[in-house]
């Protein structure tokens, strides 16, 4: 049996493994055999979404790892995501049966507003949609989503790209509290005051983008590939990929590295044999610039855009 990763409390006491795979990317026979391998590796948390257009492969590698015995499905935890075509509360049970169906599942273990801003829909098949946003409020999509949770359908739901007065708006008006807030979170965006906003709240950070998409050829970014990164890296005798992921699981997110390359896959989920020293954890923390690698600008003028506030 391969050895599994910690996991950690939500609020509502279902528990989620500590590092989850990352698919956005991971196209089709892609997504297939990256979710094989890291079941096989010993990830129990998969991170897919409707527009990643990879439910189907993703569910058809966990249907076949329960069908061989190496997993229960209680013994994995999935999150998908409602895209921002379906927004609109009509259609958001809908759209959650897709996702379920592509899944091939009875349930999922968490559901995700993936954005606050809705997009306008035109079919199920234009799943990325139009730069054409609607005012839908997410507090509408999400007592829907939550009709979800009352109908077994997924264990819990939850917010991504929330500012803290999105998410406060939605503890203020829910009947189901969300359990985590995904957002981008690695060195150089280190999202410190949304951190503390939701450790007060008691919602759990994912950590999307953990290592801010790495670019080889351009060494980019310096927390992968600068002196002091590899000096660290060759400290622990780790990667500076490994460092980086140690770094967030100890500032207590769950970090979701993507990954298709089996090797990195499994590199990606070695991280839990060592522990940074104070000092090293101060080297991390000095990467952080505020610059953020999705700022996703195409959505800046609407007014439920979740990044003009500071956090
Ligand atoms: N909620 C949201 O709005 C968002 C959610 N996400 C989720 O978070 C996940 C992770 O974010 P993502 O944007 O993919 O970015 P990541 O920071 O995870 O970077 C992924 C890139 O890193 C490469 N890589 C993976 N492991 C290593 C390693 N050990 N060393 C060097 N390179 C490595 C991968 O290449 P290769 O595959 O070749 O290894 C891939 O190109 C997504 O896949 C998605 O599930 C992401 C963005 C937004
Ligand atoms: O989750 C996602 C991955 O990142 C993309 C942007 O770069 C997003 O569009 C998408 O929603």
């Amino acid at each position: 049996m391969p050895k599994v990763a910690p996991k950690i409390k939500l609020n509502n006491g279902q528990e989620m493994p500590i590092i989850g795979l990352g698919t956005w990317k991971s196209y089709e026979s892609e997504a297939y055999r990256a979710t094989c391998d890291a079941i096989d590796i010993g990830y129990r948390h998969i991170d897919t979404a409707f527009v990643y257009e990879n439910e189907q492969e993703v569910g058809k590698a966990i249907r076949e790892k329960i069908a061989q015995g190496v997993i229960r499905r209680e013994d994995v935890f999935v999150t998908t995501k409602l895209g921002g075509i379906h927004h609109d509360p009509a259609v958001v049970e809908r759209a959650f049966r897709l996702s379920l169906s592509n899944l091939g599942l009875d349930y999922i273990d968490l559901y995700l507003m993936h954005m606050p801003i809705g997009q306008k829909f035109h079919d199920d098949n234009n799943v990325h949609g139009t730069l054409e946003l609607t005012d839908v409020d997410y507090l509408d999509t999400w007592r829907e989503m939550e009709k979800l949770v009352d109908l077994g359908l997924t264990r819990s739901i939850g917010l991504s790209n929330f500012n803290a007065a999105q998410t406060e708006r939605v503890l203020g008006n829910c009947r189901i509290k969300p359990v985590v807030n995904q957002v981008e979170c690695h060195p150089a965006f280190q999202q410190e005051q949304l951190r503390q906003h939701a450790k007060e709240h008691g919602l759990i950070i994912c950590a999307y983008c953990p290592l801010a998409r790495p670019q080889p050829a351009r060494h980019w970014p310096p927390f992968l590939y600068d002196e002091r990164a590899q000096q660290l890296a060759k400290k622990y005798g780790r990667s500076s990929a490994q460092i980086c992921l140690r770094y967030l699981i100890q500032i207590g997110v769950v970090p979701l590295p993507k990954s298709s390359n089996k090797a990195r896959i499994a590199e990606n989920f070695n991280v839990f044999d060592f522990e940074l020293q104070p000092e090293d954890m101060a080297v991390m923390r000095n990467y952080h610039t505020g610059v953020r690698t999705v700022p996703f600008s195409g959505m800046a003028g609407h007014k439920y855009y979740p990044f003009n506030d500071q956090f």
